[in-house]
């Protein structure tokens, strides 16, 4: 007689259920596509002296809010900003092809319709908008014709507020510490242009309604940020040296002796170029020479009361102010300062030290000629400049922003985290609204866990069918047998 399978029936139909959901399972997560594209987005930034192009991956799967977004490439135009082009417009366009032709390349042609296209323009062209409106806006129709001949998405070209300047900044870097997720404390943000600069921070008690257009109402991953942010135009580096040069031309001298440059230092300015300036342009004097000649004498001490001269401390309607009656609450916990900040202090060694006595040892102004034996590979200009930038930054941060030696150990200076800090990255998370307001919840498991769970599922299920196979052909052996 046969012997009963003891497996027989219910394990049978146990394995045979389990096995036809494991296996519809395994076909639904299947038809899910396996997360491999990237999307990509590019935004130029114009900034007053330079434009630079940024392109951005992030995985295409994680819809909107958990792929993590990497700067993939830069580009930096050659020649000046596009402000610099009022004259003749169409070069400002032309000047970006060589940029656009390389994110052409970087970008895989399957995704150029569908990656977006910014151009944010900063202070230079808010200085020609002011200036010069019709200038301003036939630059942007040049831009404009440039960037619609590439096959991206092209989603405008426009001025950005300082306010957004600075916001965005400030979300740049918050974003690549990780912080605004994690729900961390927040960093300030230090940014020092050309034709601007801003100062972003959470501060620690903050009446918004002391100065409502300094503020900035964030939610982001669910963590309120009440942001104060101030844009001051005319004093990123650039304009602050034009506002020092125009305090010691004054009187319309042939010759200046100006102590934030090198003893050898000597250069022949014209006058009308100095003054072409929104900045300056009112403090023009009367009568002058063409020229004059711009000589430096190397005195920290004097340099620094030159550039105090371009700050107005005195009225003030609000609790606290930075200067120019400007509202600011105190600064608070740590920041980061980039862009100029970064270049300037790098080159002068300054990004880890500070001691308000000890600055006029670190900044003796050498020959400049010694200087530029030193540093053959460094622009001339910027060498030349390097002592009044720095006694700049030093000035408009202990004086302008009142950091004092304890919060200034705070400021650390970066040129980036993972990605350059700007203000470019914060602009594209934004408009992508890549950064929920709100944490969505999670699945309980991502793709890759179900796909793992059926396998091991089915992977089991075929063990036991083996096992099964094995000991009835065994027990029918031995029931067969002699
Ligand atoms: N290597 C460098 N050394 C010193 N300064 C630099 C260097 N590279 C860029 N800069 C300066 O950084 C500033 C960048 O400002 P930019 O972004 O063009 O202007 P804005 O933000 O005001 O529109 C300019 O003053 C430029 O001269
Ligand atoms: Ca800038």
């Amino acid at each position: 007689m046969k012997e009963k399978n003891p497996w027989h029936k219910p394990l049978t139909i146990i394995i045979t259920v389990i096995g036809v959901i494991a296996i519809v399972a395994l076909v639904t997560v299947a038809e899910i596509p396996p997360p491999v594209s990237a999307q990509y987005g590019i935004v130029l930034d114009a900034g007053s002296s330079h434009t630079a192009l940024y392109i951005y991956k992030w995985p295409a799967e994680k819809d909107n809010n958990t792929g993590r977004i990497e700067q993939k490439h830069s580009c930096k135009v050659k020649g000046k900003g596009i402000s610099s082009y009022a004259a003749v417009p169409e070069k400002a366009g032309m000047s970006l092809t060589e940029c656009m032709q390389e994110a052409e390349m970087q970008v895989p042609a399957w995704r150029h319709q569908e990656t977006p296209l910014y151009l944010g323009a900063t202070a230079g062209m808010r200085l020609l908008n002011m200036e010069n409106r019709v200038a301003s806006d036939k630059v942007f129709e040049a831009v404009e014709k440039t960037l619609q001949r590439f096959p991206f998405s092209y989603q405008g070209a426009r001025i950005l507020s300082g306010q957004e300047e600075g916001a965005f900044g400030w979300v740049t870097v918050n974003y690549l510490d990780d912080r605004l997720k994690q729900g961390l404390q927040t960093t300030g943000a230090l940014d020092l242009g050309g034709a601007s600069t801003q100062i972003s921070f959470v501060p620690r008690e903050y009446d918004i309604s002391e100065s409502p257009s300094n503020a900035v109402a964030f939610r982001l991953y669910g963590n309120y940020y009440n942001l104060y942010t101030h844009s001051f135009l005319c004093y990123g580096k650039d304009q602050a040296l034009r506002m020092a040069l125009a305090h010691q031309t004054q009187s319309g001298p042939i010759t200046i002796s100006d102590p934030c440059f090198h003893p050898d230092y000597s250069v022949t300015r014209n006058y009308n170029t100095l003054y072409d300036s929104p900045c300056v342009s009112e403090r023009k004097p009367k009568v002058a020479p063409l020229n004059f000649i711009h000589t430096g004498e190397g005195n920290f001490l004097q340099c620094q009361e030159v550039i105090k001269s371009l700050f107005n401390f005195k009225s003030c309607k609000y609790s606290k102010c930075s200067f120019n009656g400007i509202f600011q609450p105190p600064v608070q916990g740590s920041f980061g300062a980039f862009s100029a900040y970064y270049f300037v202090m790098n080159f002068l060694n300054l990004t880890d030290v500070f001691s308000a006595l000890c600055i006029d040892n670190i900044l003796t102004f050498k020959l400049v000629e010694q200087i530029k034996k030193l540093h053959s590979d460094i622009n001339e200009k910027y060498l030349a400049e390097y002592c009044f930038s720095g006694t700049y930054i030093l000035t408009l941060l202990t004086e302008g922003y009142n950091f004092n030696t304890e919060t200034f150990s705070k400021i650390k200076f970066i040129k980036e985290v993972s990605s350059d800090a700007g203000w470019t990255l914060g602009y594209m998370l934004n408009l992508t609204n890549m950064i929920p307001a709100e944490t969505k919840d999670s699945p309980p498991l991502p793709h890759a866990g179900y796909v793992s769970i059926v396998t091991v599922i089915v992977l089991l299920l075929f063990i036991l069918c083996v096992c099964r196979c094995v000991w009835v052909k065994g027990h029918l052996t031995l029931s067969n047998g002699p």
